[in-house]
C-alpha cells in the first residue's frame, strides 16, 4: 500500500505481566485495512510519519521518527481501559518522494475509514501539516453522513499555523488552507487557538487571525490561575459547533517539558492546563479525534516529550472510555 507502513510489534515493549497490566500488552498491532468494526467504540492509534512540512517551513526535521516514539513510550504505560474497549496500532502513514500532499490524502482516507468503523482515532505525528490531512478526514466521513454536522478545531499551540500557502503547502499553512476551503464552500471556519505565543507569531499572522475570526488565548493568560476564564471561552466555542476535533502541537509546551520539537517554547505553557481543558472539552461528549503534533525525537532530552506525548494519550483514553 503506498505512503503506509504496517504496525510493527516492536515498538510495543515493557514490564511482563499475565493480566493485561500493561497498555504494550493491551494493544493489537493490526493493519489499517483489517481494522474490524467493533461491536462498541474503540481507539485506533495511527502514525503521521513525516516531516517534510517542517523543512518546507524551514524547521529542524526529525518529526518523521515521531510516531515510533510515542507507541514505544506509551507502551510501558499502565492498562487502565475497560476490558470491553479495544486498543489498535494500524501502523504509520508515511511520506515518499517528499510529496507530503500525497501523504497527506493517504490520512484523510485513514482517519474517514476509522471513523466509518466506530473508532476514535488517535494520530501521532509528525509536523503539524498533519492537520490538515486529519481534518479533512473528519470532514470526509461527517460530510457522507449528509447530516450537515460541523466540525470545531481546538489546537493547543504556540503557534496560528495560518500562514499563507502561496510558496507551498508547510508546517505553517493547514489552517490557512482549512479557512480558505472554509470561504469557498460557505461554511464557517471555527478555529480556537490555545496558548498562542504573541513571540512567535509575527503581526500578519494576527492579522490573518482578526480577519478570519479565530479566538485565541495567549501563553500569558492560558494558566491554571485563569481557568474559569479559559473555561467559559472553550465552552462557549463548543456550543456552536457540532464535534469538536483536538489538534496539540507538543510546540506550545514549555520547552522545561517538551525540548522534543523543531520550534521550542522556553516560555509555552504547562502539561496541568492543557489537561483541565481536556477534561472541558470531553465533557461536552463532543470529541471526535485527536491529533498530538511535532514531536522531534532528535531534540528530546531522556524521553521527556514521548513521555509527555504518552502521558497526554493516556489521560485522553480514561476520560473517553472511562
Ligand atoms: N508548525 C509549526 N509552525 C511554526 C514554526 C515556527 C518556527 O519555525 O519557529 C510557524 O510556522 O509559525
Ligand atoms: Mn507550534
Ligand atoms: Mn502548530
Amino acid at each position: 500500500m503506498k505512503n503506509y507502513s504496517k504496525p510493527k510489534t516492536d515498538n510495543w515493549q515493557g514490564r511482563k505481566s499475565t493480566k493485561n497490566l500493561y497498555l504494550h500488552e493491551k494493544v493489537k498491532c493490526v493493519p489499517l485495512d483489517e481494522i474490524p468494526e467493533p461491536p462498541k467504540k474503540s481507539i485506533t492509534l495511527l502514525g503521521y510519519a513525516c516531516d517534510k512540512g517542517v523543512s518546507r517551513n524551514q524547521g529542524r526535521v526529525g518529526a518523521v521518527d515521531g510516531p515510533d516514539v510515542i507507541k514505544n513510550s506509551l507502551g510501558r504505560f499502565p492498562n487502565h481501559l475497560p476490558s470491553a474497549v479495544q486498543l489498535y496500532d494500524a501502523g504509520n502513514i508515511t511520506c515518499t518522494k517528499g510529496d507530503m500532499e500525497a501523504a497527506q490524502a493517504k490520512l484523510t482516507s485513514s482517519v474517514c475509514s476509522l471513523l466509518d468503523k466506530k473508532q476514535f482515532p488517535i494520530i501521532l505525528g509528525g509536523g503539524h501539516d498533519v492537520a490538515y490531512g486529519h481534518y479533512h478526514g473528519i470532514k470526509k466521513h461527517l460530510d457522507s453522513k449528509k447530516e450537515g454536522k460541523s466540525i470545531g478545531i481546538v489546537n493547543f499551540d504556540a503557534h496560528f499555523d495560518l500562514r499563507q500557502n502561496t510558496q507551498n503547502n508547510n508546517s505553517g499553512t493547514p489552517f490557512y488552507q482549512i479557512a480558505q476551503e472554509c470561504k469557498e464552500e460557505h461554511i464557517s471556519f471555527d478555529y480556537l487557538c490555545l496558548g498562542i505565543r504573541k513571540d512567535a507569531n509575527d503581526r500578519s499572522l494576527f492579522q490573518t487571525a482578526k480577519e478570519l475570526d479565530v479566538t485565541y488565548v495567549l501563553t500569558d493568560t492560558f494558566q491554571i490561575q485563569f481557568l474559569d476564564e479559559i473555561n467559559t471561552w472553550i465552552n462557549a466555542f463548543i456550543k456552536t459547533v457540532d464535534k469538536v476535533y483536538v489538534t496539540i502541537d507538543l510546540d506550545g509546551f514549555s520547552s522545561a517539558f517538551a525540548p522534543g520539537v523543531s520550534a521550542p517554547s522556553p516560555m509555552g505553557f504547562t502539561p496541568h492546563i492543557v489537561l483541565e481543558c481536556l477534561k472541558t472539552i470531553i465533557a461536552s461528549g463532543k470529541l471526535i479525534s485527536v491529533d498530538l503534533a511535532e514531536m522531534n525525537p532528535k531534540y528530546d532530552i531522556d524521553g521527556q516529550t514521548a513521555k509527555l506525548a504518552a502521558s497526554l494519550i493516556h489521560h485522553i483514553m480514561d476520560l473517553q472510555f472511562p
